[in-house]
């Protein structure tokens, strides 16, 4: 069996304070970030994405951060995946990022929308000619008797897109999730941990405090 009531760490590497986070949860994430990348933290851009289905049903997974501005969090992923079934029953999403070596979470909750055709496409153009293949040749989260029936697929798909530009398929692009609640935590002694919630309030967001 697995000892883990004696696994024991303080976190004492930092600490938040209200008075000192950015009147805006976009910039406070932007300094968090780059200090995430600084810390080189591996794949810091990756989030845990949760959805709900319309049973109730709760849903999570990993998923690569790749726009980010005011707008809100980006990623791209098939459109027919369960993740997008779930979306399209329940657009309210929450994110997670876990930056554990800086004794960081970040959590967001926010709705989530597929972005434009354009946008997609200008990401997508900008994948590995290998990548944009592989959105073709997977229908995500359906079941497949073997992982032959993937090379089988590829192969296919490379001679179809032997030659000339891989087209952007119909059924894969981008979901931006836009916050209306950020919060950032920052692990503390004694598990009295700092907690800076930014709740959307109009145009404007208010900066509180919560409990550890
Ligand atoms: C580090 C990491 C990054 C991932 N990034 C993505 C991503 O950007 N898009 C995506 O569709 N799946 C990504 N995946 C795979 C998903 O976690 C998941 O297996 C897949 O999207 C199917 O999820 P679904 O069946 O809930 O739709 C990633 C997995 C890991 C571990």
């Amino acid at each position: 069996m697995l000892n883990l009531q004696d696994m024991r760490r303080e976190y004492k590497q930092s600490e938040l304070d209200e008075s000192s986070v950015d009147a805006s949860p976009f910039v406070e994430f932007e300094k968090w970030f780059k200090e995430a990348q600084n810390a080189q933290i591996l794949e810091p851009n990756t989030m845990l994405l949760a959805t709900s289905s319309a049973q109730n049903i709760p849903n999570i997974r990993a998923v690569l951060l790749k726009i980010f501005d005011e707008k809100g969090f980006v990623f791209f992923t098939n459109y027919n995946s369960d993740k997008a079934k779930e979306i399209e029953q329940n657009p309210n999403v929450a994110l997670e990022f876990l930056w554990l070596d800086l004794e960081r979470q970040v959590r967001i909750i926010g709705a989530c929308e597929k972005i434009s055709h354009t946008e997609s496409l200008s990401y997508f153009m900008k994948r590995s000619r290998g990548s944009q293949i592989g959105a073709w040749v997977s229908e995500q989260s359906t079941i497949i008797s073997s992982r032959k029936l993937l090379s089988i697929a590829l192969e296919k798909m490379k001679e179809k897109f032997e030659s000339g530009k891989v087209p952007l398929p119909d059924f894969w692009g981008g979901y931006r999730v836009k916050p209306s609640k950020m919060e950032f935590w920052q692990g503390r002694e004694s598990r009295l941990h700092d907690r800076i919630l930014y709740t959307k309030e109009g145009n404007r967001w208010k900066i509180s405090r919560l409990a550890p």
